[in-house]
């Protein structure tokens, strides 16, 4: 086991070599000035991992630097084990990784189906199968696809850029804040989708401002602050930390009672999806909002 595995940095990681491993990164955007300070985080095959802290933090500049939008100064980054440190995007597209900006992430004047196709701009040939399953992942899409994406809703742009990036099959989808200025139902909707995503068969790192929401999905979850590690372990773990709950989820007392109801309601949730394999368990939201189909599609490999 390397030093970057070790438990307490990466707490709750599964054994085994992760898929993707950022050790140690120090990075930013204006010479001289710093932003990640070294940051390290690892995703094994089929996990859902989250990013959270507060503002400034530098978690979308993680996320960034992971898929080489930001210059990596110190620190090594690997897929499956090979160097991708300051890779280009569109080569680490080709590799398997996906990456869904918070904003701008659709083309507005195209249809939507023309949104996918430029997801496998590189692999044209692979658009009428790719658009199958990613339309089956995304069955609200299907009666849409000929509307122009800037005629969409928040949320749903949102959905045309998860299903952009998934077109070409990436291994590892690299979410930024897909619940930003979305209301509260829309939120509940972008999580599950994110689930939904993970469950067929894609590793995903998520950034969230909606530190609860997003620790509720997680098998794990990485704190920033400062541009370095401060806390990770599992989701509902990190929930019920008094320490993270005062620091990074709130500051009242409530609080502690309240990350705990929502821990237990997210397990009783899924405990309850995981007992009916019926095609459509709802999930409800921690907060009762709506029900929203959270079932896995048929796994999107071969
Ligand atoms: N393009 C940029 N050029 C220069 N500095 C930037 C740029 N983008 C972000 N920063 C700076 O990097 C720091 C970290 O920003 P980042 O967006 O990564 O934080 P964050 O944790 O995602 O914050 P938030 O939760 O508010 O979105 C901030 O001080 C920000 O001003």
């Amino acid at each position: 086991m390397t030093e970057t595995t070790a438990p307490a940095l990466h707490r709750g990681a599964p054994a085994g070599e992760p898929l993707l491993h950022a050790d140690d990164l120090v990075a930013g955007y204006l010479p001289g000035v710093n932003i990640l300070n070294g940051c390290s985080l690892v995703l094994h095959p089929g996990e859902l991992v989250g990013i959270i802290g507060p503002n400034g933090a530098g978690k979308s500049t993680l996320l960034k630097a992971l898929f080489g939008l930001v210059n990596i100064r110190e620190g090594h980054l690997t897929l499956a084990g090979q160097e991708i440190t300051n890779m280009r995007a569109d080569a680490l597209v080709h590799k398997g990784v996906g990456f869904v900006p918070q904003t701008n992430n659709v083309f507005p004047s195209l249809t939507i189906e023309e949104n996918l196709q430029m997801g496998v701009y590189q692999t044209p040939a692979k658009f009428s199968e790719r658009l199958e399953v990613v339309l089956h992942l995304f069955p609200e899409l299907v009666k849409r696809r000929k509307q122009r994406a800037g005629a969409l809703s928040g949320g749903e742009r949102q959905m045309v850029a998860m299903a952009r990036a998934l077109m070409p099959e990436p291994s590892v989808l690299l979410l930024d804040e897909p619940s930003a200025g979305l209301s509260p139902v829309r939120q509940d909707e972008a999580f599950l989708r994110t689930r939904r995503i993970n469950k067929a068969g894609v590793s995903v790192i998520i950034v969230e401002q909606n530190a609860r929401r997003a620790l509720q999905i997680c098998d794990r979850a990485y704190v920033l602050d400062q541009g370095r590690n401060a806390y990770s372990g599992p989701g509902r773990e990190l929930m019920t930390d008094p320490k993270v709950i005062e620091l990074y989820l709130g500051t009242l007392a409530t609080d502690v009672d309240a990350a705990r109801a929502d821990a237990e309601a997210g397990a009783a949730a899924d405990a309850a999806a995981q007992a009916d394999t019926s095609p459509a368990a709802p999930v409800d939201g921690p907060e009762g909002t709506t029900p929203v189909d959270d079932e896995a599609p048929p796994a999107s490999k071969d």
